[in-house]
């Protein structure tokens, strides 16, 4: 079964702060989790304790798979000053490598507005490979993340997996892959099974919710049997992060998911 990652800001919220997450996810019997932006400085993500979170992780033996870059995609905006995204890169890394986390999650904002399509996506490859260069030996790797355009990001440049492959071979290094999210691509009516075959080996990091509804498996329309199915045929065998919305309580939302995954 796939090492499952319940996202810390949606799951596991009864047990209070981030900490106290942790604490409850390993209670739960998991040995990873995944966060949105540890500063907060992006809604709805929230600022965290990091020292305590730091604590929580070590003491429960919980990995922390994978967090989000911030500022999200502060390079996209006018005048196309780059600095400010490649200062904080820094800090998200030094964040990163200080709870274990091997990944930080980046996008593509809304783009280059006027520009090209094909344009922008060099541009991304551009910048990334800066990126890459500049957090070389780190030990942390970036995962971009296309998100779906129909629904949670209108406006956003990446919402097709094939671009998000293109822009990682144009970057090509092994610190630098795609993440991808079963719910966004399902979203924008993608064939699962034909963009990880394109992936190949790029796809470093894999998100999961059902859909429409962005819930727990089981409460949209996808046949997790055959999902988690086409995820094992592609060969990867890195970690899942739930990163749903729950209907129910936590606890019994991610046993659940848990029994799905086992039976899938
Ligand atoms: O912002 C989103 O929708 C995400 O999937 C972040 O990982």
């Amino acid at each position: 079964m796939y090492q499952l990652a319940p996202n810390i800001e949606l799951l596991f919220t009864e047990a209070g702060d981030y900490h106290d997450r942790v604490r409850a996810a390993a209670a739960a019997g998991f040995d990873a989790v995944e966060m949105w932006g540890p500063t907060g400085v992006d809604a709805p993500a929230k600022p965290k304790d990091l020292p305590a979170l730091k604590a929580a992780l070590q003491e429960s033996g919980v990995q922390l798979t994978a967090q989000l870059a911030e500022p999200r995609t502060q390079f996209m905006i006018p005048p196309w000053d780059h600095s400010e995204f490649f200062r904080t890169l820094d800090e998200s890394v030094e964040i990163a490598r200080d709870l274990g986390c091997p990944r930080i999650v980046v996008g593509s904002g809304t783009g280059f507005g006027g520009w090209k399509r094909q344009v922008q996506l060099d541009k991304l490859i551009e910048i990334y490979r800066k990126a890459i260069a500049q957090i070389e030996g780190t030990g942390v790797g970036l995962v971009l993340e296309p998100v779906n355009v129909r629904v949670d990001h209108p406006g956003s440049l990446l919402d097709r997996t094939a671009e998000a492959v293109y822009v990682a071979r144009g970057v090509a290094s092994p610190q630098f892959g795609v993440l991808y999210d079963i719910y966004h691509s399902a979203v924008e009516g993608e064939d699962m099974q034909a963009e990880l075959a394109n992936a190949g080996d790029l796809i470093h990091y894999v998100q999961l919710a059902d859909a429409p509804g962005r819930g727990e498996p089981g409460t949209g329309n996808l046949d997790w049997n055959e999902r988690f199915r086409l995820l094992r045929d592609s060969g990867y065998d890195g970690p899942v992060g739930l990163e749903y919305y729950p209907t129910t309580a936590s606890e019994a939302s991610v046993a659940h998911v848990v029994e799905i995954a086992r039976a899938a």
